[in-house]
């Protein structure tokens, strides 16, 4: 052998050591392996290794290793030995048996000094010690020297092979323990430290868990890749939140009962049942992966749980994931390698019942797919009506096409149909027919398609045509229908023909429908006005669900809630409906509605009168009979007249070119004022001066008339000022803005109430009814009195031209016609353009037009509806 450095024939602690360099270790090698080459290496190399071995493998551990390997390696082929006989395994045997032959396993006070760390107060603060003892990768059997350091507050012994843990007893300070990877067989042989908190015995041989009530301050135990086959002896850790069972033999999950457990790994076991997890309430984290778990029953309620990891397991039916979609922090979630991914509804469903996730199987989940999982399964109110409105209108051109016109959008106005919604029973249907026998001349009622069967006494194509859900489907591919909605597991729909069969009648159409059927219906070509019908006193309505035979407390609860639904729209869209009627009494609010549509259809002699009884509480005149006024008597006489003129005896309102309630037909053809013309003129100048005094505007208004832009009106003439003046009482805001104005001025109240009282209109504005003040609507303050006065001085000199009714009048004359055309001229020259006029909630549709005087022209003597009747038609 040639010249060794000198080596300590003792073992020394690794600091201590001289150590060689690259260049001596090969030399040495070289030396070894010319002797193993001779044959005496036996002896030589025992001799050598055991004065270097130790140093030798440090080297061959450390950053040289793979390079004193290769050149070993090369050395061999340089002697000629084949690489069967010798290889690097030959190597890693050799470099085993020197430390086997150096090494017995036993702990030493060196390996301890290089281990020990944390230099601090000891626990009774008296001296300064070493916290922190890491031992880990050093082939430990024998560990009991450890007894003697008490001081130690955290060890790590992990990755040897020990089998004793005895000497734990003696270290009454340990918070931390790391036994991970040893020989240990069974569960915590000592004494308990008072504070133990974390625990790893993973990888050992531990097949039983044994009582841990002693460990009071446990709050972590990893006991991974044992052999456990079950969990118990935790029952009084009253600490313990974190628990890793990872890759046992667990096949039920037992013992866990109320444990503050916020994280959980039973991975690798074989659960089948997880239902026991309910009882683990503070569960934030959970890891069931590789599991053979069917059923995801016992994750739910668990309001803080954030992640779930059940990849390979055995969960396949969709409605498995019912049991997550109420947990409001899931953010990830995992079910890789299970049937249910074959579904192809599966990510989407996913999404849907646990809308917080950030990721799913492991994959970032992107807010688009958070919205397709919404609108496909609970879409938005606006999602359903837009998908509706699209289906029919595609269907509809799918179709051979077939024009009826009857219905159809004309230039000059939109046929006329009045919509009376609310929430079922509200007495919307019993108040459509009511007003469609009274006014019988003016409005048809349209029957809806339905398939539920019908009620008692309900006739086919009266309430409704009732057909079958078959029937139904193939209408709607057909695009036979406006609207449908489904309702209680039912189809409703309002189809075309139902509605060209009243327009056909020369009639205006009165619809009855659900919210759902009023969005899809806004979405249309129609331009109905909108009467939100709504029972307020809540009792009331729920004692007319139940004499409607909805006696079960959940269906009176939905019916119930349902109301409230249309509060908030009401509230939350001020204007959407046209006008509000509270329903709580049903020959009152009939009152109510057959008042707006008097007013409408310009029956204003018999409106006073009536307006009168209903303040005085004479319901049975108000809902009675419709006596023919002589205004009504002149507009036949004058039709007839004006039919002459033309040389038609009567006109066909099926016929596009000779639809006669376009305004400026109707115009041309009377060339002078009627009676009821005169009248609906000082009724709107009524009307303005009551505005320019600041009092409300009739209800009526509300439904019929549009309202202006009021920042378009800078610089626009100053009659277009005085609509705004009107309608800024109807706008979202402006009741608001009126009742601090109110509340300063307290003599502007009594006018608001004088105006109630005289105009006896009891309606409410969509945007007043819910309000708190509902006595509060009144003219915008923000407009000041200068305008007023404006506005004052140029009625009186154009006493027909700013009234807000002019464009709804049918009867207008050439001179209303000749002063709108002028006033179009200038607006059109004054600067800022006026933006088009919009109607409350819609914005942008023209006013209800007239209604066709169509066939119908008797008026029934008697009332078709009587108060005592219970409502149904005679
Ligand atoms: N085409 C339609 N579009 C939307 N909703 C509709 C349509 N036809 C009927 N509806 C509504 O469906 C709901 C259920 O109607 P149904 O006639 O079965 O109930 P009801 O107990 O008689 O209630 P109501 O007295 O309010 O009509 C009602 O609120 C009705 O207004």
């Amino acid at each position: 052998m040639g010249d060794l450095i000198p080596i300590s024939p003792v073992y020394t602690p690794l600091p201590s050591r001289p150590v060689m360099d690259e260049k001596t270790v090969v030399e040495i090698l070289r030396e070894i392996l010319a002797e193993v080459v001779r044959g005496t290496a036996q002896e030589s190399v025992e001799d050598m290794t055991m004065l270097m071995a130790e140093d030798i493998l440090n080297l061959l551990v450390d950053e040289y290793s793979k390079e004193v390997e290769k050149q070993f390696m090369e050395e061999l082929k340089d002697l000629n030995l084949s690489s069967s006989e010798s290889s690097s395994s030959d190597f890693e045997v050799f470099q085993d048996q020197v430390v086997q032959q150096i090494f017995d396993g036993r702990l030493t006070k060196e390996l301890i000094n290089e281990g020990l760390s944390n230099l601090s107060h000891s626990a009774s603060g008296q001296e300064q010690v070493y916290l922190n003892l890491s031992l880990p990768d050093l082939e430990l059997i024998d560990v009991s020297i450890l007894s003697e350091y008490n001081f130690i507050q955290n060890i790590d012994i992990s990755n040897n092979k020990i089998t004793d843990m005895s000497w734990v007893n003696h270290m009454p300070h340990l918070l931390q323990l790391n036994a991970s990877e040893n020989e240990l067989t069974s569960f915590f042989q000592f004494k308990p430290p008072k504070h133990l908190k974390e625990v790893d015995f993973s990888y050992n041989n531990i097949s039983e868990m044994e009582d841990l009530s002693a460990y009071q301050f446990l709050s972590k135990l990893i006991l991974d890749n044992n052999q456990i086959s079950e969990i118990k002896g935790l029952e009084n850790c009253n600490g313990l939140i974190y628990l890793s069972l990872a890759h046992n033999d667990i096949y039920e999950i037992t013992g866990l009962e109320n444990l503050p457990i916020t994280f959980l790994s039973l991975r690798d076991n074989h659960l089948t049942d997880i239902r026991e997890l309910m009882k683990l309430e503070s569960l934030q984290q959970i890891d069931l992966s590789k599991n053979e778990i069917k059923c995801m029953g016992g994750l739910e309620d668990h309001d803080l749980l954030q992640v779930i990891n059940l990849e390979d397991n055995q969960i396949s039916e969709l409605n498995e994931l019912h049991h997550i979609e109420k947990l409001p922090y899931l953010e990830f979630l995992n079910l890789l390698n299970n049937p249910i991914q074959d579904n192809p509804d599966y990510w989407l469903t996913a999404l849907f019942k646990a809308p917080k996730l950030t990721e799913l199987d492991h994959k970032k989940v992107k807010i688009t797919d958070k919205v397709a999982a919404v609108n496909k399964y609970n879409p938005p109110p606006e999602v359903v009506a837009a998908r509706d409105h699209m289906t029919h209108v595609m269907n509809y051109f799918l179709q051979p096409q077939r024009i009826s016109d009857s219905t159809l959008l004309s230039l000059d106005m939109p046929y006329p149909v009045l919509v009376l919604t609310g929430p079922q029973a509200s007495g919307k249907r019993e108040l459509a027919h009511m007003l469609c026998q009274e006014f019988s001349n003016f409005f048809g009622y349209c029957a809806c398609h339905t398939t539920r069967k019908p009620y008692l006494g309900e006739k086919e194509g009266c309430d409704y045509y009732f057909v079958s859900k078959e029937i139904f489907e193939v209408m709607i591919d057909e695009g036979k229908f406006i609207e449908t909605i489904k309702y209680n597991g039912h189809y409703y729909g309002l189809s075309r023909d139902a509605l060209e069969a009243v327009a056909r009648e020369g009639l205006g159409c009165c619809i009855q429908m659900e919210l759902e059927g009023v969005r899809s219906l806004k979405k249309t070509y129609l331009e109905p006005r909108y009467i939100l019908l709504i029972p307020l006193d809540k009792e009331e309505y729920k004692r007319r669900l139940w004499l409607r035979g909805m006696t079960h407390k959940s269906e009176i609860d939905v019916a119930i809630s349902r109301v409230d639904t249309y509060i908030k729209m009401n509230q939350d869209h001020p204007g959407y409906f046209d006008s509000v009627i509270n329903t709580n009494d049903l020959m009152d609010a009939y009152a109510h509605l057959n008042q707006l549509l008097r007013e409408y259809l310009n029956l204003t002699d018999q409106t006073s009168s009536d307006s009168d009884r209903i303040t005085a509480g004479d319901k049975r005149q108000t809902s009675g009979s419709l006596k023919v006024t002589p205004d009504e008597k002149e507009v036949s006489t004058d039709n007839q007249l004006n039919q002459s003129k033309t040389g038609s005896s009567s006109v066909d309102f099926s016929d596009s070119a000779t639809r006669n309630y376009s305004s400026r037909v109707q115009a041309r053809l009377s060339s002078e004022k009627t009676s009821m013309e005169q009248d609906s003129i000082e009724r709107r100048e009524q009307m303005a001066r009551e505005a320019v005094q600041g009092r409300i505007p009739l209800a009526s208004i509300c439904l019929f008339h549009r309202i202006p832009v009021i920042s378009s009106y800078v610089g626009a003439p100053d009659e277009q000022l005085s609509d705004v003046l009107f309608f800024t009482s109807m706008m979202p805001n402006a009741s608001n803005s009126t009742q601090s104005q109110i509340s300063k001025a307290p003599e502007d109240r009594s006018n608001i109430e004088e105006s109630k009282t005289t105009s006896s209109v009891t309606t409410f504005s969509s945007a007043e009814i819910f309000s708190e003040h509902g006595d509060s609507l009144s003219v915008n303050g923000s407009l000041n009195l200068d305008v007023l006065n404006l506005l004052e001085s140029k009625r009186t000199s154009e006493p027909a031209t700013y009234g807000f009714g002019d464009d709804m009048t049918d009867n207008a004359s050439d001179q209303d016609l000749q002063d709108s055309e002028q006033r179009e001229a200038r607006l059109s020259l004054s600067g800022p353009v006026a933006a088009p006029t919009f109607r409350i909630g819609d914005n942008i549709k023209p006013v209800l037009p007239p209604i066709p005087s169509g066939w119908k022209r008797e008026i029934p003597e008697e009332p078709a509806y009587h108060q005592n009747e219970n409502l149904t038609p005679s």
